[in-house]
């Protein structure tokens, strides 16, 4: 076989089959290969006219169809099925080859993987790609990690297939070894958050301003113009104003209310914690899509008692409107700045060197949570590449600071009416833990010396003191 192909992607899945179409439709002649050959043939059949395809039905022709350096993407599930496919092709590459993870591969995976395929002379680039079928197809938002050599040879052909907003290509190199996939799940779990704060204003504006899902729909439009405009507002404005066809309900009435989940979320999560980096957003929003699926709990307390308050005026209701809409505001901007804190912190610990300002120049557009407001995050970082949190640029201080009333008055109404607001309120409490003056982690680190001797610092001179608590007169020793 001719090695004409300057990229190959193997997994012709539901996105790897949209991205070979993406790459060949910009003008790439891409070798395609799939485990089971049935794919391989069909997407040629169905869609080898957009471009040039070199259809491999083995490891050998696919790898024999690549020009050198080769290049391929591989585009299986993330963990066994991603080894497997790397076990079966890194025999047939040479030193200097490209492998390219772009599942949902968890980053210490990639960090594994990407030594072990170094110490043998091959680049492996762990890559995160968002924006489902569609963005596969049309413009993802592209995370790259691994070398920065092989950014050189991987940068302009991501760059091309990517979104482009302003002119800018929705793809950039994040960092080396698993920085890219890391960045990807930190997406993901910051689009659980996203998601969920939604689905919670959603609630409210339907239990306590009384809407109904149609004109719920009307007001999340109205947002989507505005500073919430966003690429899940809009689709949940959709959601909202489909009917069901089989019965007429809302779509929304007729959903099991149980929320699945792939895991990215519970990965940003368990990660989160490791790196002491509190994304308490996402936590709640991954324990809330747990929470609706424990059926039989959910089914030992319903109807038990909660608040209850008389339901709103016409111009209460729109009053609410405004007020949840501050709340959904603010609480979208804390989680975000979760989410940029906690790749601050991975950088630290990993030795990436993250451009925070290119992450959110990149999810402006192709990926799930693309948002008009990211814009505004690239700009803030533009000014100040040292930006601690958004709370530190002026225009989110000063949204923060009208958001205070609305936001409190919101997460009080829901909670004297006992509807759950767990993001919502997860991200106030938040705010509220980084302004205050003084936190009652000090009686918990006096509490833990108390039972395990475990010591405490002092707010008026340096070092670690122990009290000794069983001993008359409690004398305090220093080390
Ligand atoms: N779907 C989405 O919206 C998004 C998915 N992703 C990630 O992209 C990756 C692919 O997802 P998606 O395209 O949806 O998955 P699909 O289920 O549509 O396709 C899976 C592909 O993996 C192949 N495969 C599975 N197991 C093996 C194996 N052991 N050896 C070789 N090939 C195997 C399948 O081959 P066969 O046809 O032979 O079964 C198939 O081509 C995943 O990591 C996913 O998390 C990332 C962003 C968005
Ligand atoms: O990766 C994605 C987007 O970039 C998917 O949207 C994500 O996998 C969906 O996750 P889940 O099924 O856990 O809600």
């Amino acid at each position: 076989m001719n090695a004409s192909a300057s990229i190959g992607v193997t997994g012709l899945g539901v996105m790897g089959r949209n991205l070979a179409r993406n790459f060949a439709r910009h003008g790439a002649t891409v070798a395609v290969h799939n485990r089971s050959a049935g794919r391989t043939r069909a997407l040629v059949q169905e869609f080898g006219h957009e471009g040039t395809f070199v259809a491999a039905e083995s490891a050998e022709e696919f790898v024999a169809a690549l020009e050198r350096p080769r290049k391929l993407i591989i585009m299986v599930q993330a963990g066994p099925a991603t080894d497997a496919v790397i076990e079966e092709f890194v025999p047939l590459l040479d030193a200097g080859d490209i492998v390219v993870d772009g599942g949902n591969a968890h980053f210490a995976d990639t960090r594994r993987r990407e030594a072990a395929l170094r110490e043998r002379g091959l680049h492996f680039v762990g890559t995160g790609i968002s924006g489902g079928e569609e963005g596969a197809l049309n413009g993802p938002s592209v995370m790259v990690g691994g070398s920065t050599e092989s950014y050189a040879v991987l940068g302009p052909l991501f760059e091309g297939i990517s979104a482009h907003v302003d002119g800018e290509p929705c793809a950039a190199h994040i960092g080396t070894d698993g920085a890219g996939h890391f960045v990807k799940m930190v997406h993901n779990g910051i689009e659980y958050a996203d998601m969920q704060l939604i689905a919670e204003a959603y609630d409210l504006l339907r239990q306590v301003a009384g809407y109904t899902p149609a004109e719920i729909a009307a007001v999340f439009r109205r947002w989507n113009a505005g500073r919430l405009g966003s690429y899940l507002i809009e689709i949940t404005a959709e959601v909202l104003a489909h009917t069901d066809q089989a019965t007429g309900a809302p779509f929304v009435d007729v959903v099991a209310d149980a929320a699945g989940q792939k895991g990215t979320g519970r990965w940003t999560v368990q990660t989160a914690l490791d790196l002491a980096s509190p994304v308490t957003a996402v936590a709640q929003a991954t324990f809330a899509r747990a929470a609706s699926g424990q059926s039989d709990l959910r089914a030992a307390y319903r109807g038990l008692p909660g608040g209850t308050t008389p339901p709103l005026s016409r111009t209460e209701a729109e009053r609410f409107t405004s007020q949840v809409e501050h709340a959904l505001y603010a609480s979208k901007v804390i989680a975000y700045d979760q989410g940029w804190t906690m790749i601050q912190d991975a950088a630290a610990e990993y030795g990436w060197k993250i451009d925070l300002g290119a992450v959110a120049r990149i999810w402006r557009g192709g990926c799930i949570i693309r948002a008009a407001f990211l814009d505004r995050i690239r700009a803030a970082y533009a000014a100040d590449r040292d930006l601690v949190s958004l709370l530190g640029e002026m225009e989110f201080a000063m949204e923060i600071t009208d958001a205070q009333v609305p936001w409190r008055e919101t997460v009080a109404s829901a909670t004297r009416r006992g509807i759950p607001v767990p993001a919502i309120s997860a991200a106030l409490a938040h705010y509220d833990t980084l302004r205050a003056e003084r936190l009652p982690a000090a009686l918990l680190q006096a509490q833990r010396d108390y039972f395990g001797a475990h010591t405490y610092a002092r707010v008026d001179r340096p070092g670690q003191f122990h009290t000794h608590w069983a001993t008359p007169g409690r004398p305090e020793t220093t080390n």
